[in-house]
């Protein structure tokens, strides 16, 4: 992108999706997207938490919202307090489905093995992706069409060497 071009000269920024929201704590700040672009909105806790290490909490984002048919919210990490204090999410990304109407909340987990988190009200402490999102219908059939790929997996195109060096030494697959 040359220098002096911002995101927004851009001509094809992502179309807006409205998403109806509810404060449920007026002290906290909904979700907002930190710079033009950005794919998530930060969200942030309405409590005060300490994290020993290891630990995990379930911590309230004092919203709630309702997505529209045919889209999901992600509840993902901020990469920045998982480089700084080993900060991630238990079931990351976390999934809001569209029907859900009670409090966005985040699955936090203190991964560091020494030094305890502590996370204030309002603090930014995870991102939400918002994604349109397919509905499958299962179809049951005896067998699967070939791959080229096969029941290869886990590993089976090589570990951190260019793909084709063989499986992993220490896995077999
Ligand atoms: O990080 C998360 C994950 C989930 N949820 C809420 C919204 C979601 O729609 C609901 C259920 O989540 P999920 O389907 O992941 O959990 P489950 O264990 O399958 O529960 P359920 O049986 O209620 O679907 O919990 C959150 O607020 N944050
Ligand atoms: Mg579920």
């Amino acid at each position: 992108m040359p220098e002096a071009m911002t995101l927004h000269s851009w001509p094809s920024l992502p179309p807006v999706v409205q998403i109806l929201l509810k404060r449920l704590d007026d002290g906290v700040p909904v979700p907002s997207y930190a710079r033009p672009g950005d794919a998530g909105a930060d969200l942030c806790t309405s409590v005060d938490v300490r994290l020993g290490p290891g630990e995990r909490a379930l911590v309230p984002t004092g919203v709630a919202i309702a997505l529209p048919e045919g889209y999901v919210a992600l509840v993902h990490p901020r990469s920045g307090l998982a480089l700084r204090h080993g900060l991630s999410i238990v079931n990351a990304p976390g999934t809001v489905d569209a029907g859900y109407r009670g409090e966005v909340k985040v699955l936090l987990v203190n991964t560091d093995p020494r030094t305890p988190v502590e996370l204030s009200r309002g603090d930014r402490v995870a991102q939400l992706v918002v994604q349109r999102v397919e509905r499958a219908e299962f179809e049951v059939v005896d067998d699967l069409p070939a791959s080229e790929r096969g029941v290869g997996g886990y590993g089976s195109t090589g570990g951190f060497g260019p793909s084709g060096s063989g499986p992993d030494q220490t896995t077999s697959t």
